[in-house]
């Protein structure tokens, strides 16, 4: 199976130059349409919302939300997220659970500035109706979010999660879940120092996203495929994601 890597690549800046203004001032934004393939969408705009007023966002959501480090249970395992989370939702729905961790729901009335944020999603994709989101914090490199798929119960067989990002820029994967057909036939005759997992080679694809991105995902995404934040050690400041989700 032929690795296939696709990797957009955009510069970091250190300071908070808008690295994309064009020299008429103007900006550009763009859309970028992903077909993972068997009914699965990734959807990319860099510019999804303007530099400063990202900055804006950014300072607000740092400072106002109150952002918890809970414990989590990991195959079994207690640990720490190693990243700061919190959770709005609409009021009336299903508990969220993950990871063992049952989130407490603020409301979006405490947070003026994330229904504007919310607008502008439901305003970019059409016939959305986000009622509930999950805000992640990493306060450098060593935050991450391991390999996951939001394949929780509560958001249906094809969810659509809209992604905005603020901040420093990580990099965000994507890997196809090995099927258990696609391991029986890897390792079908091959001797058992052959079915390391060093032989896996999957398809994986890999977007720098941008202070003020926007990042969809959408069809079989969350049951076919994986996504992370891996660890950077050099990035060294703060990013805040926002990930919009449908409760059903
Ligand atoms: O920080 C990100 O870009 C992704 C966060 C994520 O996958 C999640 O909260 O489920
Ligand atoms: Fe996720």
């Amino acid at each position: 199976m032929a690795k296939v890597t696709s990797h957009l690549k955009l510069r970091s800046e250190e300071n908070r130059r808008d690295p994309e203004e064009a020299p008429d001032g103007g900006s550009r934004t763009t859309t970028t349409t992903f077909d993972l393939g068997n009914g699965s969408e990734v959807v990319y705009v860099g510019r999804f919302l303007g530099y400063e007023e990202s900055w804006n966002y950014f300072e607000y959501l740092n400072k106002h939300i109150p952002w918890t480090r809970p414990s989590i249970r990991v195959f079994g395992r207690s640990s720490v997220q190693p990243r700061d989370t919190c959770y709005v939702a609409n009021e009336g729905l299903p508990d969220l659970v993950y990871s063992g961790y049952q989130p407490q729901a603020y409301s979006w009335d405490e947070f003026p500035p994330l229904k504007d944020i919310l607008d502008a999603v439901h305003k970019a994709l059409p016939g959305s109706s986000f009622n509930s989101l999950l805000l992640n914090r990493y306060k450098g490199g060593s935050d991450y979010v391991s390999w996951h798929a939001d394949d929780e119960k509560v958001y249906g067989p094809t969810p659509e999660i809209a992604s905005v990002s603020f901040g420093c820029e990580r990099e965000f994967l994507l890997k196809r879940k090995p099927t258990k057909n696609f391991e029986a036939k890897r390792s079908e005759g091959e001797p058992p120092s052959k079915r390391s997992k060093q032989n896996i080679v999957t398809e994986q694809h890999s977007f720098t996203l941008k202070h003020g991105s926007l990042l969809v995902m959408r069809g079989y995404s969350q049951r076919d495929w994986l996504h992370s934040v891996p660890k950077r050690a050099k990035a060294e400041s703060t990013r805040i994601n926002l990930t919009f989700r449908l409760i059903l």
